[in-house]
């Protein structure tokens, strides 16, 4: 933060929070040394990164230097997450509050999807997650990287939060992370202090207001709202839970946590809810707040809704799909225009449901399309945990194969089998190729390939 300075009347409004160290705060801003933090994904298990552990997240670690996270194709096959290690906090929340029996969640300010693959890593195919995103131009980053994460049982949304209105009682778990005026950022992102001012805090502190109050009928009896925000300030946060418990039926839910951590568990000051400070300097990570709250009345009941329009499934297509997905009975197929998809089966109803009343942007997993007799597999089945790997070639890159891959570049392969193949590297798969007599057909999606010259990666995607 060398060219930046606090702005106006930022230190001073926060000098009766809890916690809050005026001089370690100042001192960690100024050294500026945000630590880098990656999330493993444990459904594409890879052992070659290392680091030191982040203590609240088993799958967190934090590296020893950053390096270039666009130079990295494990980074492009979705075996892990740049995230900074305070948001982890909200995957030891869900794994205090998850009940054992299926449960729907939503993640209703997603992108770019941080959360919701921490979510994700958590949850079994039983359960749901719906990750919303109100900001159009900013879903396709955010089903980018649940594509990565490769699981079929989320759902990406493109809805105001007061589209949820009519989904009554329908998510056992809810999660808030508000837009906020950003403090907890400023020591990663020293520009983010330039948007401060008291009048913003205010705006972002009645947005809540209105995000939560609109999101609350779709939360289910005794199910859980998680709220966070990476702010610093009281308004945004405390006060936002005595709010909270004074309008609705919502009982506060205090979370173990170990003290060397260094988290500052604090209590609001009307309603005495519990909420979790996260400042740099006294935790390795970024600012955060995190809190979870209960619902204790009826949700009313959900209208139920019939879908008339059975769809017509061509089992002669289905057919021909199959033997690309790894037990096909697990899941339920349906067609979106062209494309075959895939959720797991158990999702079936709820996918008809919320067809019915918000934007779907995507559903579970894209196959591909026919093209007479032959699938054209899609990008996302390539990166899916679903994919049948036995039903295609397999061709395992080296480094620089594997970067110009990345890039959309021509390949010489020596690979003697023809036809689609797994473009792999380190046994992770990258995408999909076709293998012609005498030349590779490099299917790596336009719009993904890299670029740019090796140097640092850009830092979004990291909360
Ligand atoms: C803090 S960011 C979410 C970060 C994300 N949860 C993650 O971990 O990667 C807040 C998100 O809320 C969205 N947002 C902005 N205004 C909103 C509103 N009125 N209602 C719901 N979401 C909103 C923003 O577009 C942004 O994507």
């Amino acid at each position: 933060m060398q060219n930046h300075q606090f702005p106006i009347n930022f230190l001073e409004s926060l000098l009766n929070e809890p916690g809050f160290d005026h001089q370690n705060f100042v001192d960690t801003h100024q050294k500026n040394d945000s630590p880098t933090s990656i999330r493993i994904n444990p459904f594409k298990k890879t052992s070659t990164k290392t680091g030191e552990q982040v203590p609240w997240c088993a799958d967190g670690l934090y590296l020893y230097t950053r390096p270039s996270f666009t130079f990295d194709p494990l980074f492009h096959a979705g075996a892990y997450y740049v995230q900074e290690a305070s948001s982890m906090f909200i995957g030891h929340i869900l794994k205090h509050i998850k009940p054992e029996a299926p449960v729907n969640i939503i993640d209703l300010c997603a992108a770019p999807g941080g959360k919701s693959t921490l979510l994700n890593s958590a949850m079994t195919p039983d359960d749901l997650l719906v990750a919303n995103e109100i900001i159009k131009t900013r879903v396709p980053i955010l089903t980018d990287n649940l594509a990565r994460w490769g699981t079929a049982n989320t759902i990406v949304t493109n809805n105001d939060p007061k589209d949820f209105g009519r989904l009554t009682g329908f998510f056992d778990i809810v999660l808030v992370d508000a837009p906020c005026s950003g403090s907890g950022m400023f020591r990663k992102d020293p520009d983010a202090m330039d948007e401060w001012s008291p009048a913003n805090v205010n705006l972002c502190h009645q947005r809540q207001e209105r995000i939560l109050a609109d999101i609350y009928p779709a939360l289910k009896e005794d199910g859980y709202l998680i709220y966070s925000t990476c702010s610093y300030s009281h308004q945004e946060n405390e006060d936002i839970l005595d709010w909270l418990c004074s309008t609705f039926a919502l009982e506060s839910i205090r979370i173990p946590v170990n003290k060397e951590w260094g988290i500052v568990e604090s209590q609001s000051t009307k309603k005495e809810a519990w909420g979790y400070r996260f400042y740099p300097g006294l935790v390795k990570g970024e600012g955060l707040f995190a809190s979870v709250l209960r619902k204790r009345e009826s949700s009313g009941n959900l209208t139920s809704f019939k879908n008339n329009k059975n769809q017509k499934v061509p089992h002669n297509e289905l057919d021909l799909i199959k033997p690309y997905i790894n037990d096909p009975s697990a899941y339920y197929f349906f067609k979106v225009n062209e494309d075959w998809m895939a959720i797991n089966q158990q999702h079936k109803e709820s996918l008809n449901l919320l067809q019915h009343h918000l934007y779907i942007k995507k559903s579970g997993v894209c196959i591909g399309k026919l093209a007479g007799r032959d699938l054209i597999p899609d990008h996302e089945l390539a990166l899916s945990i679903i994919v049948n790997k036995d039903a295609a070639v397999q061709t395992e890159l080296d480094y620089d194969q594997a970067i110009l891959y990345l890039r959309r570049e021509n390949l010489n392969i020596d690979e003697a089998k023809k036809g689609w193949s797994l473009m792999n590297f380190e046994g992770h798969t990258l995408g999909w190729a076709k293998l012609l007599p005498n030349r590779v057909n490099n299917y790596y999606p336009k719009e993904l390939r890299i670029l740019s010259s090796p140097r640092p990666s850009s830092k979004e995607g990291e909360r």
